[in-house]
C-alpha cells in the first residue's frame, strides 16, 4: 500500500525538527543561501559538464535512487509510435480519472461533448489525484513537460503528455493485471458513454454521419407493457453477454426482424433500442448499394456497439425474384457465373445487383462476425412477402410485431402527450379501440396539443371522433363487401338457374328429336 502522505509527514518532521533552534529569520536566510547555491551548481553543472558525463551522472543517479526507493512509476504517453496515434490507453485513462479527478483535483480542464449537453471535467496539467482498488491506493498524475526542440533554428516548444502511475512495488503484480485491465475497461466504458451517437447513412459505397439525437426511449413507447419487457429484457441480456457468445463460439449479434403496418412504431422502437444500448445506428440503403461487394465494404466499415437498420426490406430488392432468376437464366443455359451479364443499363433502369444471398452473407456471413455487439434490424409491412430464408431463426432472432393501438398503448401515449393516467372518456376509447383499428401514430396526431394552454378534454374528444369516424367507415366497408358477396351470390345462383334451364331445353328437344 502507498503510503505516500506519512512519507511526506516524516519528512517534513525531521526537517522541522532541525530548524527548530534557529530564530525564523535565521531560517529564511540560511534557506534562501542554500538554494542560491544550489540553484548556482546546478546551471554550472547544466552548462559546463559534458553532455555525455551529464547523461551518465544521471543515469547512475536515477539507478541508486531506485534501488532505495520501494515505488515503480509507470508512465502512460498521450502518443504513441509516431506521434501519429493518440494513445488508446491513454484516453480510457483520462476518462477513468475523470470522475476522481472533479473531486480530488484542484486545476480542471472541462470539455463539452454530446453537442453541448454534458460536462466533463479531466485533470490539468500537473495535477496529482489518488485512485483505490481493491483497498490499495494509487497514485496517478497528469504532466505536460514542454521541450524545446534542439534542431530548430526557431526554439519551438514541443509538449508531451502522459500520466504516471505510482505504486508499491510490492503490488507489481496486481497492478500490471487486474488494475490496468480495469481502467482500460472502465475508460472505455465510460467513453462509449460520453460519445456523441452518430446516425449514418451510405451514399453508394460510403458511409456518412450526421448525429443521433432521437429523443425515443422505451419508456414513451406505445406497447405492451409485458412485450415491452420481454423486448427490454432481450436487448440488455445481449448487450451484457459478450463471454457467453465467445463461449458457446457464436458471433456476438442478434437480428430483430420488426414488422407491422405503417405508423405503428417501428422506427421509433429502432431509435429506443439505439438509445437505450447507446449504439451508433447504420440505416443501410440497399437500393444504392451496387452490388454484394459493395455491401460488404460497407457492413466492414461499420464499427462494433452499433445497430445496422434496413428498412422496408421487402420494398429494398426483389429480392424473391432475384433469386429466381438466376436459377431459371442457369436452368436455360447451364451455367450461371461464367455467363457475361447482359447489358441490363440499355434496356431498364440501372438497379442494384444485391442478392438474397449477398445479403444472407452479410446478416451471418463470416464478414458479419467482425466488429461484434451489433444488432441487425429489419423492418417491413408486409413480413409474408419476405422470403423464409432471410428471416429464420438465427438470422433474425427475434420477430416483434407491432400492431394496431390497443387501449394499453392508448395509456402510454395519453401519458407522454397529455400527462393522464385516466379519464371520464377513458372507458368510451377502450369500446372504440376494442371495434377499430387505429395506429398509434394516428392517435399521437389526435393527442398532440390544438390550443394554448393545451387541453385534455379537446385532444381526447378529437380522438373519440377520430375513433367513431373511423368506426363508421369500417361497419360501412363491412356491409357493402357484405352486400357485393351477396350480389355476387345472386348472380351465381342465377347463372347456375339458366344453364340448368339451358339444358333441361337441350334435352327437351333431344328427346322429341329422337322420338320422331
Ligand atoms: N408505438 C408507438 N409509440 C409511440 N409513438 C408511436 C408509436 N407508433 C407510432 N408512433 C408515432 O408515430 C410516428 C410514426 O411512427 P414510426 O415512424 O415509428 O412508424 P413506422 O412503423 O416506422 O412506419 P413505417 O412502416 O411507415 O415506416 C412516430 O413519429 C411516433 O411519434
Ligand atoms: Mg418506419
Amino acid at each position: 500500500m502507498i503510503d505516500s502522505a506519512s512519507f511526506l509527514e516524516e519528512n517534513r518532521g525531521s526537517r522541522g525538527r532541525g530548524f527548530n533552534r534557529m530564530k525564523p529569520g535565521d531560517v529564511l536566510t540560511h534557506l534562501g543561501s542554500i538554494v542560491a547555491s544550489l540553484m548556482f551548481v546546478w546551471a554550472l553543472f547544466q552548462q559546463y559538464f559534458p553532455y555525455q558525463l551529464r547523461h551518465n551522472i544521471d543515469k547512475y543517479f536515477q539507478r541508486a535512487f531506485s534501488f532505495v526507493y520501494p515505488y515503480i512509476q509507470i508512465t502512460f504517453s498521450e502518443f504513441t509510435g509516431e506521434r501519429l496515434m493518440r494513445s488508446e490507453l491513454y484516453s480510457a485513462i483520462e476518462n477513468y480519472l475523470s470522475s476522481t479527478s472533479s473531486t480530488q483535483a484542484k486545476r480542471l480542464k472541462a470539455d463539452v461533448l454530446k453537442n453541448n449537453q454534458s460536462l466533463v471535467l479531466s485533470m490539468d496539467d500537473h495535477e496529482e489525484v489518488a485512485d483505490e482498488f481493491q483497498g490499495i491506493k494509487f497514485w496517478a498524475s497528469g504532466k505536460n513537460i514542454s521541450k524545446n526542440q534542439t534542431l530548430s533554428f526557431y526554439p519551438v516548444k514541443d509538449e508531451k503528455r502522459y500520466y504516471k502511475l505510482t505504486f508499491h512495488k510490492r503490488h507489481r503484480d496486481l497492478v500490471i493485471g487486474p488494475y490496468l485491465s480495469h481502467v482500460l475497461k472502465e475508460g472505455k466504458a465510460i467513453n462509449v458513454r460520453n460519445r456523441q451517437r452518430k446516425l449514418y447513412t451510405n451514399n453508394g459505397s460510403h458511409w456518412s454521419h450526421v448525429m443521433f439525437e432521437h429523443p425515443a426511449t422505451f419508456e414513451t413507447l406505445a406497447l405492451e407493457a409485458d412485450k415491452k419487457k420481454e423486448i427490454l429484457e432481450d436487448l440488455t441480456t445481449f448487450s451484457q453477454a459478450e463471454d457467453f457468445y465467445a463461449r458457446i463460439g457464436r458471433a456476438w449479434k442478434r437480428g430483430y426482424l420488426l414488422y407491422g403496418p405503417p405508423g405503428t412504431g417501428k422506427s421509433t422502437m429502432i431509435a429506443a433500442m439505439a438509445n437505450l444500448l447507446n449504439y451508433d445506428i447504420y440505416d443501410l440503403e440497399l437500393t444504392a448499394v451496387k452490388d454484394n461487394t459493395e455491401l460488404r465494404k460497407l457492413l466492414i466499415e461499420t464499427s462494433s456497439k452499433s445497430v445496422v437498420v434496413i428498412e422496408d426490406i421487402d420494398c429494398s430488392l426483389d429480392l424473391t425474384a432475384q433469386r429466381r432468376k438466376p436459377k431459371e437464366s442457369e436452368e436455360a443455359t447451364g451455367e450461371q457465373d461464367q455467363k457475361p451479364k447482359p447489358p441490363k443499363e440499355d434496356r431498364e433502369p440501372k438497379q442494384s445487383q444485391v442478392t438474397l444471398s449477398g445479403l444472407l452473407n452479410f446478416i451471418d456471413g463470416l464478414w458479419s462476425a467482425c466488429g461484434g455487439e451489433r444488432l441487425i434490424v429489419f423492418t417491413t409491412n408486409y413480413v409474408e412477402k419476405l422470403d423464409p430464408a432471410l428471416i429464420r431463426k438465427g438470422r433474425m432472432d427475434k420477430h416483434v410485431e407491432l400492431s394496431y393501438c390497443s387501449f394499453e398503448a392508448f395509456r402510454v401515449l395519453a401519458k407522454n402527450y397529455l400527462l393522464l393516467d385516466d379519464h371520464q372518456l377513458f372507458d368510451k376509447i377502450r369500446q372504440l379501440l376494442e371495434q377499430t383499428k387505429i395506429t398509434p401514430a394516428d392517435v399521437a396526431e389526435h393527442l398532440m396539443p390544438k390550443t394554448v394552454p393545451p387541453n385534455a378534454e379537446v385532444c381526447l374528444s378529437s380522438l373519440v371522433q377520430g375513433l367513431e369516424a373511423a368506426a363508421a367507415e369500417e361497419e360501412e366497408a363491412r356491409s357493402k363487401a357484405e352486400e357485393e358477396g351477396m350480389n355476387k351470390e345472386e348472380k351465381e345462383i342465377s347463372a347456375i338457374v339458366e344453364e340448368t334451364k339451358e339444358e333441361n331445353s337441350a334435352s327437351k328437344e333431344e328427346s322429341k328429336y329422337n322420338q320422331q
